[in-house]
């Protein structure tokens, strides 16, 4: 039988871990050229982020802002340098164990936070929950992660008659699932007018309050601003 959650932070399914969450060491990224120069995005870039807080990656467009988060959640290599979770380098580990742990570890949420048109709000929460069957497990947690980000009563809801802050606090919901210790979120408020950017901006630094750790691409200031620290990538 699954107990009832008792605080916000078992809602999200967080148990305490002591290790720092994600590292990345001496991360560069060389693209190919195309026949010209090969285009460096980063180079000998060091980030340690622990658990709790937020760090936010700014700069201008093409910066490498998205290299970097895709890297970090283990979705692409760098040409250089190591990334760490919990201590433990991908390097280690196998296309398989890379997938177990990030699935276990990392929510991602990609520019836009694309959902399954076709489903209900709480369907698309739900969605990383489906390929260990834990759906009917994880349904009354979903169902808490949309009421934290205010969304308790449009969860029958389809994207499509969500707003786009709406559709993007979804997107930051199904991220946190599977327990989630690292949330990757990329310019989360980019389409979004101030006061729903404001909202999100809170729900990301509440996730934080649950030792969650964020690290976040944007152009938005004020989100820079609340950052616990951050990088101007150029
Ligand atoms: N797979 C790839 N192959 C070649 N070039 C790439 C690849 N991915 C990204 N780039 C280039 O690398 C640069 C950095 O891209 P990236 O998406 O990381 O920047 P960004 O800072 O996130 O930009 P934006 O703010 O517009 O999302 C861009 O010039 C992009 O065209």
């Amino acid at each position: 039988m699954i107990e009832e959650p008792q605080t916000r932070a078992e809602k999200i399914g967080r148990t305490a871990d002591h290790a720092m969450p994600l590292e990345l060491r001496g991360i560069t990224i060389r693209y190919d050229g195309g026949g010209g120069e090969p285009l460096v995005v980063a180079e000998d870039f060091d980030l340690g982020l622990e658990a709790g807080t937020m760090h936010c990656l700014a700069g201008r467009s093409g910066s490498g802002k998205t290299s970097i988060l895709t890297v970090a959640a283990g979705l692409t290599l760098p040409t250089s340098g190591e990334v760490f979770w919990q201590g433990d380098s991908l390097d280690a580990m196998s296309d398989d164990e890379i997938s177990d742990r990030r699935r276990a570890l990392i929510g991602y949420v990609d520019q836009g936070g694309a959902l399954i048109d076709g489903m209900s709000a709480l369907e698309n929460v739900l969605l990383p929950a489906v390929p260990d069957k834990q759906v009917e497990a994880r349904t009354e947690m979903a169902k808490d992660l949309l009421d934290l980000v205010g969304l308790g009563r449009r969860m029958r809801h389809r994207p499509a008659q969500l707003s786009g802050g709406e559709r993007q606090r979804v997107a930051i919901a199904r991220a946190l699932i599977l327990g989630t210790k690292v949330l990757v979120v990329d310019e989360p408020t980019a389409s979004l007018d101030r006061e729903h950017a404001n909202q999100i901006i809170g729900i990301l630094k509440d996730t934080t309050k649950d030792g969650i750790a964020v690290l976040v691409a944007t152009h938005d200031q004020e989100l820079i601003n609340v950052a616990d620290s951050r990088t101007l990538m150029n």
